[in-house]
């Protein structure tokens, strides 16, 4: 990062107040009669509602429209364990975008939790209070167990951003990009560099959209997931292949696609140049990417290229899924996220990047022109039309496959953050 962008990202945190979000009031407080409403005496009446019945929760306080971000910063970013409070700038981040993208209220909860068994505990006791968890940044593979026994033990939906978040953002651009480049998702060899929280739940979900486990061979820091290898935990031993390939330097050569989901400038010019014809790369290293775009682009002319910065073209990045797909569950008060509404959710995104830019974007963006090809493989988070499109598909998905609560609401699909 330039030292002139090190230097306005922290002006940019400091002013003009500390941090990103604030809390405003939804319900005049200015007189007397107010109080007695919001306060004491008449906030006794919706407690005894609640108290009666829990559902009045959503009736009468803000939970059916409040996501909590919430980590204990062991994997920031890629920029590794620094703790839950250093954390904070990025689960702030999530909260400005649940906002500001998908109107959803949402406050970072940063854990200091000695064990994952702690941290499970300690989120178990506050879920009933918000209408969705958001895990975030959180390490594997603990973050494993810790999203399944969340999920087992809360009745709201509880998500691990890195995982799902990325993984639909990621096929939504990959079945673009394979189009783009005329190739078969049954067909194509994937490099996968990272076997963590993003890099397994994204491998998970394309081999779920048609590409062949065989094809895939996903790195570690010890080099290729073979079989042959005695030391890899249950969630990696999933992406053992059966392969003589041994290094990562193996597994990128010939391959269609690279998926970049582990640390700073891991590939070289050298790797790329070995890749199969029309190649395809998301370096989504955050917030240095395994190569920059102008390493592959002086390395060969034939490429897709993406990262997850919103500073280059194609930003593969879950900020482009969290907030429409909590939007959609809140709003048919689904139980949980499943994969049909993964799917659905990347279709979405897939379909977005088809229809023309609007100006909005083009503006937002700096750019005169814009239209789905190997410079826009997938939607910019600036697009308005992804919250009534994305989250549309995520609610209708959610009551086709029985795990909504409520109907598609009166409102779909939302037209813009007005109407929520
Ligand atoms: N663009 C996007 O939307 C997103 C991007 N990311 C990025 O993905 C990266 C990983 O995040 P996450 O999965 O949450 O973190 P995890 O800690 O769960 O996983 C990190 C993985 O990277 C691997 N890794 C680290 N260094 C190397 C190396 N030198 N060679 C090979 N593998 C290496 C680790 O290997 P080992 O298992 O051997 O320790 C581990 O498997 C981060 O940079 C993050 O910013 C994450 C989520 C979303
Ligand atoms: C984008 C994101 O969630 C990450 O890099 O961890
Ligand atoms: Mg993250």
């Amino acid at each position: 990062m330039s030292e002139d962008l090190k230097h306005a990202a922290l002006e940019y945190h400091a002013n003009p107040k500390p941090g990103k979000i604030s809390i405003e009031l939804s319900t005049p407080a200015e007189t007397s009669r107010d109080l007695s409403l919001a306060y004491s005496p008449g906030v006794a009446e919706p407690v005894k509602a609640i108290a009666e019945d829990p559902e009045n929760a959503y009736k009468y306080t803000a939970k059916g429209n409040l996501v909590a971000v919430i980590t204990d910063g062991s994997a920031i970013l890629g920029l590794g364990n620094l703790g839950p409070l250093a954390s904070k700038p990025v689960m702030e981040g999530k909260s400005l975008l649940f906002k500001r993208f998908a109107g959803v209220d949402s406050i970072d909860v940063e854990v200091e939790a000695e064990s994952p068994q702690a941290f499970i505990d300690t989120v178990r006791r506050i879920a009933n209070t918000y209408g969705g968890i958001n895990l975030e940044d959180i390490k594997a593979p603990e973050c494993f167990e810790i999203e399944r026994t969340l999920i087992e033990q809360c009745s709201i939906p509880v998500f691990h951003d890195d995982q799902h978040g990325t993984a639909i953002v990621t096929v939504a651009g990959v079945l673009n990009a394979l189009e783009i480049q005329d190739k078969k998702i049954d067909d194509v060899k994937m490099a996968v560099l990272g076997a963590g929280a993003a890099a397994i739940s994204c491998t998970k979900l394309l081999i779920l959209a048609g590409m062949k486990p065989e094809n895939i061979f996903m790195c570690d820091r010890k080099g290729v997931i073979h079989s042959g290898r005695d030391d890899l935990n249950q969630y990696k031993q999933g992406f053992a292949v059966d392969t003589d390939k041994r290094t990562f330097d193996d597994a990128i050569d010939g391959a269609d696609i690279f998926l970049g989901l582990s640390g700073p400038d891991m590939v070289k010019a050298e790797q790329i140049q070995k890749m199969a014809e029309r190649p395809i790369i998301f370096a989504c290293a955050n917030p240095v990417p395994e190569i920059m775009p102008d390493v592959v682009a002086a390395a060969r002319d034939d490429a897709i290229m993406a990262t997850g910065r919103s500073d280059f073209p194609n930003q593969v990045n879950n900020v482009l899924g969290f907030p429409f797909i909590f939007r959609g569950a809140l709003d048919v008060r689904a139980t949980r996220i499943n994969e049909e509404m993964k799917l659905a959710a990347a279709q979405a995104l897939a379909e977005l990047a088809k229809e023309p830019v609007t100006q909005e974007v083009l503006t937002a963006y700096g750019l005169d022109e814009l239209a789905f090809g190997r410079d826009y493989i997938i939607p910019k988070a600036t697009d308005s039309r992804l919250l009534g499109k994305v989250s549309y598909a995520v609610a209708k998905a959610a009551i086709d496959s029985g795990v909504a609560d409520g109907p598609m609401p009166a409102n779909y699909p939302l037209q813009s953050l007005a109407d929520i």
